[in-house]
């Protein structure tokens, strides 16, 4: 089951709130969902994700399903009860990460051929295979198996008649998805995936068609995936506020905190990106006043947090009171520089909670600004805090 309420649509943008009541809870957004690959947000636990305010996390069907398999999920009733997390969960295709297989697999009409990378064995994904996974995990959105079109192929671009085929693929594997979906009795709500490539004529066909098949809720794909910032740009300019204005849009691996203001502004309601977790993992850190590599030496006697308006663990303690409002429980840019070069754990436990908590909170300021009807000085401002260098 799915159902979207349109709360406030901004009048200067694309940009709108709105809430999503899901089978196990209600979101609001605009949204970021963390995305936890092997059944974890790596490095975090459930409770400092609710801590933070997570809201829907996501599931990888294509490592689940080779680890632990489905066996094991079926005998948790599902994702939820094994990785102990009761609320919404967002579970992709499995598609996107066979892709990353390079040529290790062999794409037909019927599905893709690939070897395990975990043990070499033969395996075959389909939309009905994807569907039938994605049943087991039991995740309040199923994504359809989709191509992702690639924007470039060892070095030459993706032209438009390779576009239009792999778009035309991905509709006709929409509408299998669908009906295995159905078939399966799924009580759980799927979404169609535009295409479409560089093509703005392309990526309005690709949508027509997906609306036809009337989904619940649509993502764009194809975007994110090594094209330059301002083709990235071009397609969300495009495409994302030409979907029903009355059911959720997701923008599928977007991105960076820039990238979810502009996304917001283009009218899209869902994000997914592993920056966020992925750069925490690497010292990059977000702040609200731009971004700071902890491994750089001028940390190394900092007593200053990451963020001094920040009020995650990691910058504000238990506390939660930010620096900047007299909080000192927090831990110090010296001591996670210390973490980082001794290569503790505790560093990318810290710094992951931070820049998630970065992501949420950018979400929850975008929110209460629709909120307000102040959406416009918001993005103002970030742009302006975020230039201003740490
Ligand atoms: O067209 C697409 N179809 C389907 N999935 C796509 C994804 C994966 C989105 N995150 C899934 C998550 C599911 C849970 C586990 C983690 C992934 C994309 N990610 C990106 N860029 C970000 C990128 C990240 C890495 C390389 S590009 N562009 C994408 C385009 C598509
Ligand atoms: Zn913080």
């Amino acid at each position: 089951m799915l159902q979207f309420d349109l709360l406030q649509t901004d009048p200067s943008s694309h940009a709108r709130r709105g809430q999503l009541t899901l089978n196990h809870g209600v979101v609001q957004t605009p949204i970021f969902m963390p995305v936890g690959t092997y059944g974890t947000v790596k490095g975090v636990m459930p409770r400092s994700l609710e801590e933070m305010g997570a809201q829907i996390i996501l599931g990888n069907t294509f490592h689940l399903w080779m680890r632990p398999g489905l066996d094991v999920m079926q005998s948790f009733g599902g994702l939820h009860g094994f990785e102990q997390w009761h609320k919404p969960i967002l579970t992709d295709s499995g598609g996107f990460q066979v892709w990353s297989l390079g040529d290790m697999r062999k794409i037909t009409e019927e599905g893709v051929h690939f070897a395990s990378p975990v043990n070499g064995d033969k395996l075959f994904m389909s939309p009905e295979v994807s569907m039938q996974i994605q049943t087991v995990l039991n995740s309040d959105i199923v994504m359809q198996l989709d191509e992702c079109t690639p924007y470039e192929t060892k070095g030459h671009l993706t032209t438009e008649a390779e576009a239009r085929q792999s778009m035309e693929m991905s509709i006709r594997w929409a509408r299998r998805s669908q009906a295995e979906f159905a078939r399966l009795e799924n009580p759980n709500a799927l979404f169609g995936i535009v295409q479409g490539g560089m093509f703005e004529h392309l990526r309005q066909e690709s949508l027509e068609q997906l609306v036809e098949l009337d989904f619940p809720g649509y993502a764009v794909g194809g975007v994110s995936v090594g094209e330059p910032k301002d083709e990235m740009r071009r397609i969300m300019a495009h495409t994302p506020h030409r979907l029903p204005a009355h059911k959720p849009r997701y923008l599928m691996g977007v991105g960076t905190p820039e990238d979810l203001v502009e996304g917001v502004t283009q009218g899209v309601d869902m994000f997914d990106c592993v920056m966020p977790t992925r750069n925490a993992r690497n010292g990059t850190i977000f702040t609200r006043y731009g971004d700071l590599k902890i491994r750089n030496a001028r940390h190394r006697d900092d007593h200053q947090p990451l963020d001094v308006t920040c009020t995650c663990h990691a910058c504000a303690g238990t506390s939660g009171v930010s620096w900047e409002n007299g909080g000192r429980g927090g831990f110090s840019r010296a001591y996670l520089h210390h973490l980082d070069r001794c290569g503790e754990m505790l560093g990318p436990m810290l710094t992951t909670i931070h820049n998630l908590h970065y992501y949420l909170n950018l979400m929850q300021e975008i929110r209460h600004a629709l909120d307000a009807g102040t959406f416009t000085a918001l993005r103002q401002q970030f742009a302006t805090d975020r230039a201003r260098g740490v």
